[in-house]
């Protein structure tokens, strides 16, 4: 099934199948078209009170704290990653998914063990109630070999080892592109810093202290990715045709950094079930939560369904970048989100084996190869 907007007989809501590491949940979805959201929703929030003293800190973490318990959404500006290496990346983006499709073929997906490489258009399927991603991915896990805190590589822990995804050969299979690998690596160390430097202020937006999660991001799950979602002819927009660029589902990790650029497209389900435009606000990163940190926060933070519609003529590109925690590491749920009247709703996991859970049931339900 697919969900349309414009036909009379719809009924006001519809089911919406999403994805979970324990199967599948359903929504109930209006039909009436996305609407732009409020400033309540998803507010701006002005980062740059993370450099500044600890009451700034704190009133930072304060108001992270109310955008992650409401929409779990939120625009941050004065982020401190500069113009010049997000604008590198997105023109290493857009020369990467124009190459031939036979050269893009030596960087697939299909050659990795995890989620590195080229991820063809029309082969995900990320909300079954929906149409298959009209998206092409390229996408680099963590490596210990680029990360900024540099790190002793004879050194790293047999159990930090056996989570760590990181592989050469979307490098290998992109050599013949000019400083592609230097701007990817650039600009993923970039949203690194950004995010282990935002995780602290997360840490006082749930009264731990403010290197609580150190420890378990010393080699964390930190995954960027270029999304290309081509232009559509005018044809199909005057049809409204359902092509999905990215179906409904929530993220996985601790949270998203997400560059977008101007074509807008990004749409954010709200509490009650409708559809809002999360448009770009230049100079802004949007940052969401994911599944993983909702978990350890006993559902106080909330990870939210969003998808992608590029319903215009013009390209569209996206940068997200996934944080979590070192895929080894077990967590359970924060003791500051556990009480005598709400206890723990969950066993601790680690952030790697919820992500294999998740993709586990992908693979199941899957009927695309
Ligand atoms: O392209 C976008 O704006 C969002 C991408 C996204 O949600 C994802 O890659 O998980
Ligand atoms: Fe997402």
């Amino acid at each position: 099934m697919t969900l349309s907007t414009t036909n009379e007989t719809l009924p006001a809501f519809t089911k919406l199948e999403l994805r979970t590491a324990y199967g599948p949940v359903y929504r109930d979805v209006a039909t009436t078209p996305p609407r732009e959201c409020l400033p309540e929703e998803i507010p701006v929030i002005d980062v740059s009170r993370m450099f500044g003293d600890l009451k700034q800190r704190k009133s930072l973490a304060t108001e992270i704290r109310a955008a992650a318990e409401n929409t779990g959404f939120f625009y941050i500006k004065n982020h401190g990653i500069d113009e010049a290496t997000i604008q590198t990346a997105h023109e290493q983006a857009k020369v990467f998914f124009h190459r031939p499709e036979s050269e893009k073929q030596n960087v697939s997906r299909k050659k990795s063990k995890f989620f590195n490489g080229w991820l063809q258009r029309q082969t995900g399927r990320s909300s079954p109630s929906e149409a298959l991603d009209n998206m092409e991915q390229f996408g680099w896990c963590y490596d210990p070999k680029y990360d900024p805190e540099s790190k002793d590589l004879n050194a790293i822990p047999e159990d930090v080892k056996s989570g760590l995804q990181g592989e050469d050969f979307v490098w290998e299979g992109t050599e013949h592109l000019p400083n592609f690998k230097n701007d990817c690596i650039r600009y993923w160390q970039a949203n690194l810093q950004l995010a282990r430097r935002l995780l602290k202020i997360f840490a006082l937006s749930l009264d731990l202290p403010e290197d609580y999660f150190d420890k378990v991001t010393t080699y964390p799950g930190s995954d960027s990715a270029f999304n290309f979602y081509p232009g559509v002819s005018s044809e199909s927009i005057a049809k409204r045709s359902e092509d999905i660029g990215l179906g409904s589902h929530t993220d996985l990790q601790c949270f998203t950094l997400l560059w977008q650029d101007m074509n807008g497209g990004l749409q954010v389900l709200s509490k009650d079930g409708h559809w809002l435009k999360a448009t770009t606000i230049p100079g802004t990163l949007v940052v969401n939560i994911g599944d993983y940190l909702m978990r350890l926060t006993n559902d106080r933070f909330k990870s939210t369904v969003h998808r992608v519609y590029n319903r215009s003529t013009a390209d569209r590109y996206s940068m997200p970048f996934f944080f979590g925690f070192n895929f080894n590491e077990t967590c359970g749920v924060l003791p500051s989100c556990v009480s005598a009247e709400e206890p723990a709703k969950y066993e601790p996991i680690s952030c790697g084996e919820s992500i294999r859970l998740r993709f586990k049931q992908i693979e199941e339900s899957t009927t695309v190869a």
